[in-house]
């Protein structure tokens, strides 16, 4: 079990705020961070890290005590048990992926195990490259593997996969999803992407105004009630076009193109970029051979 209670003052452009978040999570679970941008996702990251410092609070890890401002007790990142991903890669430049995944080990490199991240993330093939010579989802796959090369108790990840395109996000979505099932780190996943939440998260905390503002399941936090319904897709806005009565909203579905139509009260809180759900009561489809 992990327990976490911190609070941060966070400065925005429109003054000061206060962060504070209160949460559990059970040793093992994919926890998703939702919400708008300039929330405090990252902070929320940083500070469980240990990369920032909280005026108040408490962590405990399966229970070791990382933080307690009271007692006075703060354990620097390095003995924090975490492995970090974020959006930009990060990875050294002047050493080889095999190199990148044994630095991270520390002094006693287990060998076997380098080689099991390789090949679980597919780049075995690859572990000689410098990271320039890769592409951005193959250099994203090696820092998900150095992020676990420690075995740490908590993988963070921030937005790994927003750099990428649709077709390599889904692909590490799977890989994520596999090394999950396989290791049951415990993981907190800030992300915009519903589907991806859908997919990897069994809970997720939507943090609003400095605090969560909801937390559950991702089809409790996400749908409401009222709309059951036969068919549900997650996807993203891409073009909104007014017209004379009501509004024609595209949306991106994993390779596909949906229009649905909306009012222009429902159409002004959406812009381009906009994750949404699509609901539909009837649903009566037509097959056809490819
Ligand atoms: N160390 C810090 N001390 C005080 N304020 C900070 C600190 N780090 C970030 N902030 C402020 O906290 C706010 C939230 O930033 P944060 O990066 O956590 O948001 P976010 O929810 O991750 O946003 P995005 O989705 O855009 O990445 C910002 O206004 C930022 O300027």
């Amino acid at each position: 079990m992990i327990r976490i209670q911190v609070r941060k003052t966070l400065s925005m452009s429109e003054g000061e705020k206060a962060l504070q978040i209160e949460t559990s999570l059970e040793t093992g679970s994919f926890t998703a961070i939702y919400g708008r941008s300039g929330a405090g996702k990252t902070t929320f990251l940083r500070l469980l890290a240990g990369l920032i410092q909280p005026e108040q609070g408490y962590i405990e890890v399966d229970g070791q005590v990382w933080l307690d401002t009271q007692k006075k007790i703060n354990l620097p990142p390095q003995k924090r048990s975490i492995g970090f991903v974020f959006q930009d890669f990060a990875l050294f430049p002047n050493m080889t992926v095999l190199e990148n995944l044994q630095y991270a080990s520390g002094n006693k490199p287990d060998q076997e195990f380098i080689k099991q991240l390789l090949t679980m993330v597919s780049m075995e093939k690859l572990a000689h490259r410098k990271p320039t010579t890769l592409s951005g989802g193959q250099k994203q796959r090696i820092a998900l593997a150095r992020a676990l090369v420690r075995r740490p108790s908590i993988l963070l990840l921030d937005e790994p996969l927003s750099a990428l395109d649709q077709e390599m996000r889904h692909k590490l979505r799977e890989e994520i999803h596999l090394l999950h099932r396989q290791f049951q780190t415990t993981t907190l996943l800030v992300s915009h992407d519903l589907a991806e939440i859908y997919r990897l998260a069994n809970k997720v905390l939507i943090i609003e105004e400095g605090s969560i503002s909801k937390s559950g399941k991702p089809d409790e936090v996400f749908s409401e009630k009222r709309l059951s319904s036969k068919i549900q897709l997650t996807g993203e806005v891409v073009r909104i076009v007014p017209g004379e009565v009501v509004y024609i909203i595209e949306i991106l579905t994993g390779n596909s193109i949906i229009k649905t139509i909306a009012t222009k009260e429902e159409a002004e809180q959406l812009a381009i970029g906009s994750q949404v759900m699509v609901f539909s009561k009837a649903f009566n489809p037509i097959i056809k051979k490819l």
